[in-house]
């Protein structure tokens, strides 16, 4: 993937990587990748559920490239199945690196969650 690589979709998150979110090498945390994968998802698993959801399984999960400080972060998340009350979303972090080469288009993680749809009472509820 480079700056080649046109990308029409719509981001469900973007942000950009600072520096309180490194690790003690200086890389990005994958803690705080994940808890942004987590938060994209939720937006996609909150639209289609039309409203609160929880996380209930993170299938899988791979870190694929460090994330820099600096980096645009850009969280894509695609609704893969529905159930009785839970939905599977697939999403993919891609980065946008700006260096002397130009800006580099970087696919960093992806990973598989599920999200369940819950009622007034906290209860599974039928999407
Ligand atoms: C639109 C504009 C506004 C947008 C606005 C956006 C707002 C966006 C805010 C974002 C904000 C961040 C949001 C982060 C989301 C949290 O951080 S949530 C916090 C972390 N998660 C939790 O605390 C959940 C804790 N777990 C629970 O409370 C209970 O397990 C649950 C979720 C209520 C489910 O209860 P349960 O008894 O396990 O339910 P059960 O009926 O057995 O299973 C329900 C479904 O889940 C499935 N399931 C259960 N366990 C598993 C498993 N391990 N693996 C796979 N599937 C499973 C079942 O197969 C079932 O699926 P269906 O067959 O019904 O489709």
């Amino acid at each position: 993937m480079n700056d080649s690589d046109a990308d029409d979709r719509q981001p469900a998150l973007r942000l950009v990587a600072s520096p309180q979110d490194t690790n003690a090498a200086g890389d990005i945390f994958g803690g705080w990748i994940m808890a942004q994968v987590d938060v994209a998802g939720s937006i996609a698993a909150y639209r289609r559920a039309g409203g609160r959801v929880a996380t209930v399984a993170v299938d899988s999960l791979q870190f694929h490239q460090p994330v820099l400080v600096g980096d645009l972060v850009s969280c894509y998340a695609e609704v893969m199945k529905v159930g009785t009350t839970s939905i599977t979303v697939h999403v993919e972090v891609v980065v946008e690196r700006d260096s002397r080469a130009g800006i580099a288009r970087l696919k960093v993680t992806e990973a598989n969650l599920v999200y369940v749809a819950l009622d007034n009472d906290g209860k599974p509820r039928p999407v």
